[in-house]
């Protein structure tokens, strides 16, 4: 199956391809297709992943896989959630780290807790799409650690492994992170072929 991969994310295609590779599909991304994205204005990573994956379907005439996730801390009412690419208006990676960290200033121990989710949309150009899901719990550190992946990663900090995504080989991230569960979602879900449309299509 030939697959257009809907992001514009470097870390995430990283990401994708490396999960993906068991399936043997032949992936292909945005650099194949140049694409005006639409506006993310849904209200949930669901929304978004959706809205993304279905225009891509739409316009290539392909299976359109896009990823919409994000960061939540329980103590801040989950933000940065659905604007964690636009948080605070911060336009790099870690100017949005300086922020978080100014907005959780007052915050210690317990308080630091968050989760990182990830929804995965994969689109047919016939309309049919699948949504998998995944997330994970972990810990605000005080100042970054770790110098791989992107986005909040050398924050996150992983307790059970003593690490942060930052610190972590693209393995060994992809065994503990949000991305890395919902793509085993996602590979379950295909071992097999393609699985059947009714239990997954989305309304
Ligand atoms: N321009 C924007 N303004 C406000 N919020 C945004 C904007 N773009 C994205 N978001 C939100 C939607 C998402 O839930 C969250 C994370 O962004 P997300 O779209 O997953 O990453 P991304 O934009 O780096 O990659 P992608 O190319 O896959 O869309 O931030
Ligand atoms: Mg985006």
């Amino acid at each position: 199956m030939r697959v257009v991969l809907a992001t514009s994310n470097p870390g995430k295609v990283r990401e994708l391809k490396a999960g993906l590779e068991p399936l043997g599909w032949t992936l292909l991304s945005l650099a194949d297709f140049p694409l005006r994205m639409p506006k993310e204005e849904g209200s949930t990573f669901l929304e978004n992943a959706l809205l993304k994956a279905a225009y891509v379907a739409r316009a290539t005439g392909l299976p359109a896989l896009a990823d919409d996730s994000g960061l939540e801390v329980f103590a801040l009412g989950g933000e940065p959630g659905v604007y964690s690419a636009r948080y605070g208006g911060r336009e790099t990676d870690r100017e949005r780290n300086v922020y978080l960290l100014e907005r959780m200033r007052h915050l210690k121990g317990e308080e630091r807790r968050a989760r990182f989710v990830a929804v995965l949309v994969l689109a047919y150009p016939d309309g049919h799409a699948e949504a998998y899901e995944g997330s994970v719990e972990g810990v605000i550190l005080e100042a970054p650690r770790g110098e791989g992946g992107f986005g909040y990663d050398p924050l996150f900090f992983i307790p059970e492994a003593g690490k942060t995504f930052a610190e972590m080989s693209l393995e060994e991230k992809a065994r503990y992170s949000h991305r890395g569960r919902a793509l085993q979602a996602l590979l379950k879900a295909y071992e097999k072929g393609p699985p059947p449309r009714e239990i997954s299509r989305l309304e």
